[in-house]
């Protein structure tokens, strides 16, 4: 039996479209039905649970005469918009037959990243476990543009565990764990622990499933135990149709042991959740005492600006040596820095304005990377 995972209080389980759509596309309601009686499992034995689900864009294509995932973004969006109404639906009434209550939650990165949208995203799940509902996650796909998508529901899920405080992440797909090749090359063997991800050195990570509906494959499931692996928080990767096993402590699929400890939490989406929309660089001070002090970003040793960003932006802070030191909201236009570089907060304040006191890049705002 795994301690981690019988001992967990509140759990994040994700499920990934190919584990809930037909082979022919739209979803498969004998495996709603499984997943969810597996979650009303959990739930009996005292857990909380947050589901993540995929399967938004999969579950729309069948109802639109789709014949596979469309690759412009309107059109998966569409696809999205009509699949997850229905996905929910599903959902719901299954949760019913074990009196249990399902809540919505769209998430798009803005609503994580940004302080009091990252406040109100925590108040609701805190608000919905504490009225017993079970909330259903995924990202507001018909509103994500590609500049500000987060595309991939694994990463979703593991800042979401962490956001939500959870003390185990379930990822569920339609690979019964992590392989040391392709599961489709010859003598590819399951890994069942995973101690410290330098183990990982050797393993061939490929890219999506034969069902065609997944995104990201291997790839993304690997950067979510990352994530959450980090902070604290342990990763058990299988097979949704093993998904009772799994959560029942059993040995199965793959599972990745904690290395390290919580972090802050709206930096951590912060690094991992956003594109910057441009760059800042800075000069060799400005590193040091952002590495070396966790200074707050100030004007004076401000070189530069790239890209086209407005204040509250992500930009990633640059060194002289071009490596990307931190991801921060910038609290420019990037039109407005040039005037900055290299000035006192005094000095701008007196020439410009009182606005202009304030700090490139607030401490509180940036992440180290
Ligand atoms: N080393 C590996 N171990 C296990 N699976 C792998 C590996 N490399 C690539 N894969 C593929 O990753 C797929 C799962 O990812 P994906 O299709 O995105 O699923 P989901 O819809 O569940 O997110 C599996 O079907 C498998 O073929
Ligand atoms: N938000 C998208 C999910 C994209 C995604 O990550 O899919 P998957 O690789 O199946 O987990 C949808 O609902 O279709």
């Amino acid at each position: 039996m795994r301690a981690q995972v019988v001992d967990a209080k509140r759990i994040v389980v994700k499920v990934g479209s190919s584990s809930l759509t037909t082979a022919a596309g739209g979803i498969d309601p004998d495996r709603v039905s499984a997943l969810v009686d597996v979650l009303a499992e959990a739930r009996k034995r005292g857990a909380e649970v947050v589901l993540v689900s995929s399967g938004a864009i999969a579950a729309g294509l069948a109802p639109l005469g789709l014949k596979k995932r469309p690759k412009a973004l309107a059109a998966q969006q569409a696809a999205a918009s009509v699949g997850q109404g229905l996905l929910v639906h599903r959902y719901t009434e299954e949760l019913a037959r074990h009196g249990v209550t399902a809540g919505q939650v769209l998430l798009t990165v803005d609503d994580v990243t940004r302080r009091s949208h990252y406040r109100n995203a925590l108040a609701t799940f805190a608000k919905l476990l504490d009225l017993g509902v079970l909330p259903i996650v995924n990202e507001n796909d018909t509103v994500a543009t590609s500049e500000i998508r987060f595309g991939d529901n694994d990463r979703l899920a593991a800042l979401v565990a962490h956001l939500v405080h959870a003390d185990l992440l379930v990822l569920l797909s339609d690979v019964d764990g992590l392989y040391d090749a392709p599961p489709s090359s010859p003598g590819a063997t399951r890994i069942g622990d995973v101690m410290a991800l330098e183990e990982l050195a050797g393993v061939q990570v490929g890219k999506t499933g034969a069902a065609g509906v997944g995104t990201g494959g291997m790839v993304t499931k690997l950067e979510a135990a990352r994530i959450a692996v980090e902070a604290g928080i342990p990763v058990v990767l299988t097979a949704a149709d093993h998904a009772g096993a799994a959560l029942a402590g059993e040995d199965t699929g793959t599972l990745f042991h904690a290395t390290g400890r919580r972090q802050r939490t709206r930096l951590l989406w912060l690094a991992h959740a956003t594109e910057p929309a441009g760059s800042v660089t800075l000069d060799a001070g400005a590193v040091r005492a952002l590495t070396q002090r966790g200074a707050s970003l100030l004007a004076a040793g401000v070189t530069g600006a790239h890209g086209r960003f407005h204040a509250g932006d992500p930009v990633d802070l640059v060194g002289p040596d071009g490596a990307v030191v931190a991801r921060g909201l910038v609290a420019y236009d990037a039109e407005e820095i040039p005037q900055l570089v290299g000035r006192s907060s005094k000095d701008l304040e007196a020439d410009l304005g009182p606005a202009y006191g304030r700090e490139v890049v607030h401490r509180d705002d940036l992440v180290l990377l």
